[in-house]
């Protein structure tokens, strides 16, 4: 329907796409500076509306998911006004197969592999319900428990009340996500007739071992469908709607807020706890997480302003640089199977070297020999003797303790013993042994 295009895609394959949006003074409504005309942000990708579910997957999730796999943690959102397209993209549609989105996808990628746990959190109006709950046949959702945040020592969230359910086919963790969906919190907005109110953060745990490895990788992957938005102002709410845009403008606020705090060099304090979504997402926005975002735009003319802003968002997010930490754990009972395992091999390897099965106590013939030899060394004359032992710790140890006795006894007869030659003995046993 539009006489001319508002936006303009520029694919670079080197420096990535950029997208420009041309904003003729008349249309511009107050939001966006009217003393500009072009408007252009940079993204890693564009995708154009002809793009098909299979495409972003390729691009956006699937690179996240391997690096889930890999260890790490995950989470990719999506941000844009009510109506953009975030629940296409991130649960998909549900007319066609193909319409299918990134949570079914990631699933049936993911499920291939690994056994994992899912968990579907709700947070509206700032308190999080658990979608999983089986008690969401309750008739008002004030019935529901609430989940509520909780830190350990170590600044770890513990979310209590928000069940991990097992699922060990891919079939299991798609029946999660409808059962999960039916009970979102959707309303007819002015703007789109099956608007989710909330927030709703989809987490697949991945717990995985290497065949043979006795490391543990625990990673999460959270698929996040951001509530609209869309500013209050412009979307007509009125009374309860009013409300739930009050809420969802303030945590998308905070979010912002700890994303460019996140971006700051040498910003110390994160201001995380400021809402449930932050909270939540802690651990995902910065540090140890690799976080995707995509952002959706309904490009009519009417919706150019809210497009920017979204663009504006999407790249203040895309400044963030975080660190990626491997989650490992040792499982202890394989760690020392693995010791084992290495001890005797070690053993073999010695027993190779020097030529006999190396007992782990010296019998009473070899205590006996060596006292013997110990005798002949010190009584010897020759100031060059040496006492050959072979590449036997035991053996020089042994020695050695039966020469502090003979060293302490001379000591108490007020003879002086020769520490030189005893030094040089136990050098040339172990040059020897190496
Ligand atoms: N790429 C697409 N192709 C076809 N249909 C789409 C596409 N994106 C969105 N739609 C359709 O547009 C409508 C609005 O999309 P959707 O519900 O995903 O928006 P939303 O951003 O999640 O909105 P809200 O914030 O209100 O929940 C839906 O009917 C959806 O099926």
């Amino acid at each position: 329907q539009q006489q001319h295009p508002v936006y303009s895609v520029d694919e670079d394959e080197r420096a990535g796409s950029s997208l420009e949006f041309l904003v003729p003074r008349d249309l511009a409504d107050g939001f966006v500076n009217n003393k500009k005309e072009n408007y252009r942000f940079r993204f890693q990708k564009v995708f154009d509306q002809t793009a098909k579910q299979e495409e972003i997957f390729e691009h956006i999730a699937k690179p996240v998911a391997d690096s889930v796999l890999a260890g790490y943690n995950g989470t990719i959102f999506a941000y844009g006004q009510t109506g953009s397209g975030k629940t296409f993209t991130i649960t998909g549609g549900a007319e066609r197969y193909s319409d299918r989105g990134i949570i079914p996808r990631t699933l049936s990628y993911l499920g291939k592999i690994y056994t994992t746990q899912i968990s579907y959190l709700e947070i509206y109006n700032e308190v999080g319900y658990d979608l999983l709950d089986p008690r969401h046949e309750a008739p008002r959702l004030e019935d529901l428990p609430k989940v509520s945040i909780m830190e350990d020592n170590d600044q770890n969230i513990h979310l209590r009340n928000l069940s991990l359910q097992q699922s060990a086919s891919e079939e299991e963790a798609l029946n999660l996500l409808f059962l999960g969906d039916t009970n979102r919190i959707i309303a007819e907005t002015p703007m789109n007739q099956a608007s989710t109110r909330s927030h709703c953060i989809f987490t697949i745990h991945v717990c995985s071992r290497e065949p043979g490895s006795a490391t543990l990788r625990r990673s999460k992957l959270h698929l996040v469908d951001l509530a609209g938005s869309e500013r209050v102002a412009k979307s007509g709410m009125e009374g309860q709607l009013l409300t739930e845009a009050k809420y969802i403008n303030l945590s998308l606020h905070y979010l912002e807020q700890v994303i460019i705090a996140l971006s700051e060099k040498n910003r110390s304090h994160i201001p995380y706890r400021n809402s449930m979504m932050t909270s939540v997402l802690r651990d995902s926005l910065g540090g140890n997480c690799m976080t995707t975002m995509i952002a959706t735009l309904s490009v009519e003319k009417r919706n150019v302003d809210e497009s920017i802003a979204t663009c504006r968002f999407a790249q203040r997010v895309a400044l963030i640089k975080n660190e990626a930490q491997l989650n490992e754990e040792l499982d202890p009972a394989l760690m020392i199977n693995r010791l084992k395992k290495e001890v005797q091999s070690l053993r073999d390897e010695l027993a190779i070297l020097i030529g006999e099965q190396r007992e782990d106590q010296l019998t009473e013939d070899d205590i006996h020999k060596l006292e013997e030899q110990v005798k002949a060394f010190l009584d010897d004359p020759d100031p060059e003797v040496t006492l050959q032992l072979g590449p036997n710790m035991r053996k020089i140890h042994h020695c050695f303790s039966l020469l502090k006795v003979s060293l302490l006894q001379e000591h108490i007869h007020g003879r002086q013993a020769n520490i030189t030659t005893l030094t040089v003995a136990f050098l040339q046993g172990n040059q020897h042994f190496r």
